[in-house]
């Protein structure tokens, strides 16, 4: 039977997805937190050490801080186990490491591992492909009061798939925290607007506008079910992978 690690077990990702895991039949090695004390289920202990925790796992899989990465990563590498990363907010420091260390086990990264946004992810790319830079892109997104990092993951993702439609590179024409006096919309820009507040699990909405009318795009997620089932779903697929660096669309056949 699959053992699953999880890192960033205590969480409101890690406890979905030892439910959805345990749900599904499979078997919970056990996982970490930052306190590293207490149980994620009866009998499945939280520890502080990543190490231990990839030499009992057939896979990983990460939903909790970017500054915990490298640790992780490491940790994998040591014990030859291949790692699901779905935390947000990582930086392209983090996105060297993760190259870096799918030279030696296989890395799946992604900042949703829901079907519905990765499909809406290959929709935007398509229509970004086919309007010219008269329609202008904008990505709106709405998160729970507690969520720390803006873009999020996945608006991040959504402004890859329209950068890619367009042959640009996102960090060349991403506008992000507009405030003040700005001046105008710079043509060809991606822009970003994050909203935080109550219990929303994820919003995201892509808008393309042009002089005279408007398209919209979006996808919401009515529960964390959805990223959990996504990421047991894409941990079992990464088991047998050759090394390497992965999205979901290999995963979900997109
Ligand atoms: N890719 C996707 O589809 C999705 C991604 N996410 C992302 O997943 C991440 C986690 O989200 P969420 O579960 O809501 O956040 P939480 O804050 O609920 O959970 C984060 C967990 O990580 C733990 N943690 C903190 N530091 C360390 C460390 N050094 N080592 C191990 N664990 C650590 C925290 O422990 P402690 O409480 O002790 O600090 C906590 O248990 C976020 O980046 C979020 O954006 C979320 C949903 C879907
Ligand atoms: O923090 C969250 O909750 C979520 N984070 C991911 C992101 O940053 O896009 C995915 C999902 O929207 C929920």
């Amino acid at each position: 039977m699959t053992r699953i690690g999880i890192f960033g077990a205590a969480g409101r990702m890690g406890r979905a997805i030892a439910q959805v895991a345990q749900e599904a039949g499979l078997e919970i090695a056990g996982g970490t937190d930052r306190g590293g004390a207490g149980e994620l289920a009866p009998g499945i202990a939280i520890t502080a050490d990543p190490l231990a925790l990839a030499e009992q796992s057939d896979v990983l899989i990460d939903f909790s801080v970017p500054a915990a990465l490298s640790a992780h990563l490491d940790a994998c590498i040591a014990a030859k186990k291949p790692i699901l990363i779905g935390t947000t907010g990582l930086e392209s420091a983090h996105h060297a490491l993760i190259d870096e260390a799918s030279r030696q086990v296989p890395i799946l990264q992604t900042g949703n591992t829901s079907l519905g946004v990765n499909l809406l992810a290959a929709l935007v790319e398509q229509a970004a492909a086919r309007l010219n830079d008269d329609w202008d892109i904008e990505i709106v997104e709405m998160h729970h009061r507690h969520k720390v990092d803006a873009p999020s993951g996945t608006a991040l993702l959504l402004g890859e798939a329209a950068a890619r439609g367009r042959g640009i590179a996102l960090a060349d024409h991403s506008e992000r925290g507009r405030d003040g006096i700005t001046g105008a919309r710079a043509r060809g820009a991606i822009g970003f607007a994050a909203l935080r507040g109550g219990s929303v699990a994820g919003d995201h909405q892509v808008i393309l506008a042009a002089e005279g009318e408007r398209i919209e795009i979006g996808h919401r997620a009515e529960n964390r079910v959805i990223f959990a089932r996504g990421a047991v779903k894409g941990a079992q697929w990464l088991i047998g992978q050759p090394v390497g660096r992965y999205d979901m669309k290999g995963v979900l056949g997109l």
